[in-house]
């Protein structure tokens, strides 16, 4: 067994809605209220899993978190039963009933910041779980989020777990949707290029409408932690004009493998010098820098054309892994048609239908966490968690057991929907072999 890159994809949980919590997030806003369908949410989800582990790519799974977050709506002063405390809740703060029963955590892609043993001074796979302090309903994923990444990468000797980065705006940490890593072969040290959005302290450019949730401050912290060389390190700040447009995570506009980066022109500030730097540390470093007349910047966001997943098959060949929205508009399609053709290093398209996630801003690359690991690291990941056939047929019939079809802001304090989400998750943490990881299975 060779390193690979292994994407664990986060399962959508019981309360997937359309809350409009995400304020920058254009498809969250436009999206707010409708009615959302979480079963299909889970099946679509689940068959871009099974797709990819069916092409031959590693894939693992990641579980939801418990929805609605009692805990939570009582440290709000909500009292009573737990029927009682969703009772109160619907009637005096729907908007914070939403957002403590929001399925944010199925975006893994903001799950935690990844680093591969091979860039790591102690030879261990490093994780900084992200504290994703710009938004209430996202900041409170970074307990749970930790106790899912240790029941999975549960071998010490391989895998160095650190907490979420202080809950503070100068701390904004939104995990790997901000962290690239470039090189050859997964096993061999690489480059890590960690994008934020502003740098606490020193002026500079910010956006001007929409926030920039990543610092600087931030991206050097998890450097820092995850013992990186600095030689091999490089910051880099995402554009403020594009943050202002809908691009409120960097994976919204670029993505990367190996040596490959495929970005938008307008991507980062500085782009040409953040280009040569990595030219300069990158051996054989290519860019597909997609111009703005090609594709706007509000083409890209309405497509998630750079939402995609770049892997690369085993005869180094690389596929990009697109939603249908991509499919869907003609020049993006266009584009894309003519990038396969081109002769360059991304030779092969793969479509999916993603619309519940979509809706609310997330795309295929949103809905995955990548993790580099050698041969004795993959030994040593919870088997359980491994997308196969059989697993993929009994996350299906669990779905089907638990998931409601239809769901609104109203359903959310039904006190049934909090039954159904243990009653699930329970049962979840036998099938995956994780423990007792939630709040309500330690009280
Ligand atoms: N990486 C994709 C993250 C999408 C996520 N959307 C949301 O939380 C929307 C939830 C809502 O509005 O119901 C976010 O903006 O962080």
């Amino acid at each position: 067994m060779t390193a690979r890159e292994v994407n664990f994809d986060g399962l959508v949980g019981l309360t997937h809605h359309y809350a409009g919590l995400s304020f920058g997030n254009e498809a969250s806003t436009r999206h707010q209220h409708q009615l959302s369908n979480p079963r299909l949410a889970a099946k679509q989800g689940l068959l871009k899993m099974k797709a990819l582990a069916d092409a031959g790519f590693a894939q693992g799974v990641i579980p939801p978190h418990e929805r609605p977050n009692l805990p939570v709506l009582r440290q709000l002063g909500f009292s009573g039963s737990d029927a009682q405390v969703l009772a109160k809740a619907a009637k005096r703060a729907p908007q914070l009933l939403s957002a403590v029963s929001s399925a944010s955590a199925m975006w893994v892609a903001n799950a935690a910041t990844v680093s591969p043993s091979a860039d790591s001074a102690d030879g261990k796979t490093h994780f900084t779980v992200a504290n994703l302090n710009n938004k209430f309903h996202r900041a409170m994923e970074a307990p749970t989020t930790g106790a899912l990444l240790r029941a999975i990468f549960r071998d010490a000797r391989h895998f160095a777990h650190h907490h979420a980065l202080p809950q503070v705006a100068m701390f904004g940490d939104e995990g790997a949707a901000n962290h690239n890593r470039f090189g050859g072969d997964y096993g061999e040290p690489g480059v890590q290029l960690f994008v934020y959005g502003r740098e606490e302290g020193h002026g500079g450019l910010v956006p001007a409408r929409y926030p920039a949730r990543q610092t600087r401050e931030a991206s050097e912290a998890v450097a820092r932690l995850h013992q990186l060389d600095a030689a091999r390190t490089l910051f880099a700040q995402q554009n403020p004009a594009v943050i202002d447009r809908g691009v409120f995570h960097n994976d919204v506009i670029a993505v990367s493998n190996r040596q490959v980066l495929f970005a938008h022109q307008l991507a980062f500030l500085h782009q040409d010098r953040l280009l040569m730097e990595l030219g300069e540390k990158v051996p054989g470093f290519t860019p597909v820098i997609v111009p703005d007349d090609r594709v706007s910047v509000g083409d890209a966001v309405a497509t998630y054309l750079f939402n995609s997943q770049l892997l690369s098959r085993d005869n180094g060949d690389m596929l990009l892994v697109l939603p249908q929205e991509a499919r869907q508009h003609t020049g993006v399609w266009r584009y894309l048609s003519e990038l396969v053709e081109s002769g360059g290093p991304i030779r092969e398209l793969m479509v999916f239908d993603l619309r519940e996630s979509m809706n609310n801003g997330g795309g295929p690359a949103c809905l995955r966490l990548r993790v580099a690991l050698n041969a004795a690291e993959q030994q040593a990941v919870n088997p359980a968690v491994m997308m196969n056939d059989r697993l993929f047929t009994l996350l299906n019939q669990w779905v089907d057991r638990h998931y409601r079809d239809r769901l609104t802001q109203a359903d959310l304090a039904d006190p049934q929907l909090l039954t159904e989400g243990r009653e699930a998750l329970d049962e979840l943490t036998r099938l995956l072999d994780l423990g007792s990881v939630y709040p309500f299975q330690q009280e």
